[in-house]
């Protein structure tokens, strides 16, 4: 018997910094409550899904020997979900996925968010779903809460956990200098640190959202740099204190600003333009404080895709007998 299979979809996905992070207290589920601006950056994974008897993971690329293949990769439980959602068997969903990492493991920026918002986009076409935007986000709210932003990507206002988000106008690209720590961080210790250190002290909490969404929209970089903000730097620093100099560095490497991008490590460095993040990248990459040095530019958009070859164009589709 003959049988048609679709051949494979590819997704790209982005990186996320939060340029503002403002923490509040404890909710009784165990989140917080967050006011945030993320923005997207030019640093991507890809994740590819194709039909497969055998189910399965395999991770490529930069940090791939700490992701997971298992069950708790999350893009797998992207697959689970969505397969529940349309009525197919969890534990038999008949693709494998193929992951490819650009973004660090564990890193602030979102990587596992950024590949589970990837497999959803990647399967609504190779399952002909036709799920809309709004309905993928809510599934993708329930994966993580940064995996609604990873959809979406550009540049957004999250409230709630971070899953309910409004599109900022950013209409001017901003340059940034990524520098990646030798070891991750867990989000969940990030957390309870800050918790930790607020009940002992009063650590500074980042102000109001509004003057940075009027410096995005006038798009200067010096007035955005003052404005950077991130009530998770303090417990990252704090459970990784050699951050400190990293963000020194960065500063005298002639960034605007710098700022640990979410829970960290990675730090992220404004620059003023393209030429000027090339010269601190290459300052910084030389000053020994991090495990390797990106350049990177945002907003990007979200996931998309980027290979498509379905069996209903005009390119033969694959066969097996
Ligand atoms: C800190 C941020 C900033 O954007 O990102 P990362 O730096 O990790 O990428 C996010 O809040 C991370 O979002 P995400 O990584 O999706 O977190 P989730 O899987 O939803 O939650 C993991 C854990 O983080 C904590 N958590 C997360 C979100 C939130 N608003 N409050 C929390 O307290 C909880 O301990 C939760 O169990
Ligand atoms: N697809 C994935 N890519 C990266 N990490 C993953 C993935 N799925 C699960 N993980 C696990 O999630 C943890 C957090 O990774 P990641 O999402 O990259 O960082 P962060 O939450 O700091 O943005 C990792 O330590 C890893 O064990």
């Amino acid at each position: 018997m003959l049988s048609v299979v679709p051949t494979p979809i590819t997704v790209r996905v982005p990186a996320k910094v939060n340029l503002h992070l403002s923490v509040g207290d404890p909710r009784p589920d165990g989140y917080h409550e967050l006011v945030t601006i993320f923005q997207a950056l030019s640093m991507t994974d890809e994740v590819t899904v194709l039909v497969a008897e055998e189910p399965g993971i395999d991770v490529h690329g930069d940090g791939a020997d700490s992701v997971p293949t298992g069950p708790s990769n999350l893009a797998w439980k992207a697959v689970q979900l969505l397969a529940e959602h349309s009525g197919r068997d969890p534990e038999e969903p008949g693709v494998r996925l193929s992951i490819n990492k650009g973004i660090p493991v564990a890193g602030g920026m979102a990587g596992g968010s950024a590949d589970a918002a990837a497999a959803l986009l990647a399967l609504n076409h190779l399952w002909r779903l036709e799920l809309g935007r709004d309905e993928l986000s809510e599934i993708a709210g329930r994966l993580g809460s940064d995996v609604p932003f990873s959809l979406q990507g550009g540049t957004a206002l999250g409230t709630g956990r971070g899953e309910r988000l409004v599109p900022v106008l950013a209409r001017h690209t901003f340059h940034w200098v990524i520098a990646l720590d030798r070891r991750g961080l867990g989000t969940p210790g990030v957390y309870t640190e800050l918790d930790r250190l607020r009940a002992e002290s009063k650590p500074n909490r980042v102000g109001e959202v509004e003057p940075l969404l009027e410096a995005l929209a006038t798009g200067d970089p010096r007035q955005l740099a003052l404005l950077l903000g991130n009530d998770l730097q303090a417990a990252a620093v704090s459970l990784r204190p050699g951050l400190r100099r990293t963000l020194r560095a960065g500063v005298q490497a002639g960034a605007l600003a710098g700022i640990v991008s979410g829970s960290g490590p990675t730090c992220a460095f404004l620059c003023t333009d393209a030429d000027a993040a090339v010269r601190v990248a290459a300052e910084l990459s030389g000053a020994g404080v991090c495990r390797t040095v990106r350049v990177a530019h945002g907003p990007v958009p979200g996931a998309r895709i980027v290979s498509e070859d379905r069996a209903d164009r005009p390119t033969p589709p694959q066969v097996h007998a």
